[in-house]
């Protein structure tokens, strides 16, 4: 949660239309963040993630002893300590992000050093015993505070274990990998839904050995790091908020170059289509395993149908949830969402929280402790949006308030620059009023 509260005002649209080409994907650039601080020898990443999120990431290897310079083009060297972190006697500050403190969890706990991982009050207040578990049966010294952050961490060393996740989430798979890096044996994460796969193909760009199945993926330990030079694909939870909004004018034209396409983060595309709007891919092209193209997107002609999002399908858009929810009211037939209780133990309650918005914006929705239902055919009016500080509701409600009647104004807008400060800049670049 950020301190100040920034209001933006967001006027209704009559198209989106233009070319975009968005800043590095936020979970690629936290994997290559810390792998490229472990490594050895010195790494570039170009088009590296512009959010604060990824700059508490290079922070923590920076304070683990890691150089990070930023370039002139925008990108990012890093020089790895060669697979020994210095100890830290300051706690190591994680901000508003979950995956910095999970992962870094998990490539700490073998390092010499007694190490201390705090965070804002908004993840202060997220779950961390789904890494303290796992990471305890590999051997870790982990202590939570009442289950949260602060976490201390005493390296020692680890045995590999065979771990079936009980919640899809990939970060907890990357912490288990990174530990299991280091670790005595072989380590194997197995899980019912395939969750984004930035972990297991970062280690390999960065030379580990990692083997997979259909619903596992292990490592054996003790492997050295290498440098890389790479490009970070473009971010597609950022591009979720673009491509949702010109699905609600029949008159956007949409394109985004050099846009992340790995295949376990683009079911969004799936999701646009089946509300029936019309999607090509073009120039797709693989750099350390991760796909990369061009996406051009035309809006339904007589607007969104309606959708059901739910089972794997749920987990693997997480993220886009919130916007795909916000869009829901200007559809004609709804959108449902279920399987989706992980949003409660986001940066905020997002059902609780996207729901009250959507009603404030005259809406009708029902929650359920795992999604909502949102009908379709209603129209929107401007309102005040509490963000909560949470950078998805923030811009996800300013996508809503593109149709809306009137005026709406988004408290805590501040919060979009956790993941995509370029976000309200680049709005305004593609919304035709
Ligand atoms: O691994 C990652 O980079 C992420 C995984 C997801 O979290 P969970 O692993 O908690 O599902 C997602 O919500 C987050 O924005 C980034
Ligand atoms: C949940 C998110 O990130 P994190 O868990 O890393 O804070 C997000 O970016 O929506």
């Amino acid at each position: 949660m950020l301190e100040t509260m920034t209001e933006r005002i967001i006027k209704p649209a009559r198209n989106l239309s233009g070319s975009l080409r968005l800043p590095g994907d936020k979970s690629i650039s936290h994997r290559y963040a810390m792998l490229g601080g472990f490594a050895e020898g010195t790494s570039t990443f170009a088009n590296f993630s512009t959010g604060a999120d990824c700059a508490s990431s290079l922070g923590c290897v920076q304070a683990l002893g890691a150089k990070v310079d930023w370039l002139e083009d925008g990108g990012v060297a890093v020089t790895g300590t060669g697979g020994a972190f210095a100890s830290s006697a300051e706690p190591l500050d994680c901000g508003n992000s979950g995956s910095t403190m999970r992962m870094m969890a998990g490539l700490l706990s073998t390092q010499a050093g007694e190490f201390t991982l705090v965070g804002d009050a908004s993840l202060s207040r997220r779950p961390m015993e789904r890494i303290r578990k796992p990471l305890m049966a590999m051997g870790a010294n982990l202590v939570l505070t009442d289950g949260h952050a602060p976490i201390v961490i005493r390296g020692t060393s680890l045995f590999g274990i065979d771990y079936t996740t009980p919640i899809p989430s990939a970060q907890v798979k990357t912490a288990l990998l990174f530990a299991g890096l280091q670790a005595e044996g072989t380590t194997t994460v197995r899980e019912s839904v395939r969750t984004r796969d930035h972990g297991e193909l970062a280690l390999r760009a960065f030379g580990a050995e990692v083997t997979r199945t259909v619903d596992s993926v292990s490592i054996t330990g003790k492997q050295q790091l290498k440098a890389i030079d790479s490009i970070v694909p473009g971010d597609i939870s950022s591009a979720a908020f673009f491509l949702c909004a010109a699905a609600l004018f029949p008159e956007s034209n949409l394109v985004l170059d050099g846009l992340g396409l790995n295949p376990t983060r683009a079911t969004l595309l799936d999701v646009l289509t089946a509300l029936g709007a019309t999607v090509a891919v073009l120039d797709l092209e693989e750099k350390y395993g991760e796909l990369v193209g061009t996406v051009q997107l035309n809006p339904p002609p007589k607007g969104m149908g309606g959708t059901t999002v739910s089972g794997a399908l749920a987990a693997q858009l997480i993220d886009e949830l919130p916007v795909l929810a916000a869009i829901a009211p200007y559809s004609r037939n709804g959108i449902r969402i279920r399987d989706a209780k992980e949003l409660r133990v986001k940066e905020s309650d997002r059902i609780a929280l996207v729901a009250q918005n959507l009603r404030a914006m005259g809406a009708e929705v029902e929650e359920f402790e795992d999604g909502l239902d949102v009908p379709g055919g209603q129209q929107l009016h401007g309102a005040q949006i509490d963000s909560g500080g949470d950078h998805r509701i923030a811009m996800a409600f300013s996508i809503a308030a593109l149709r809306a009647e009137g005026e709406t104004s988004i408290l805590g807008a501040e919060s979009a620059a956790i993941s995509f400060p370029e976000f309200f800049d680049l709005l305004e670049s593609v919304a035709e009023r």
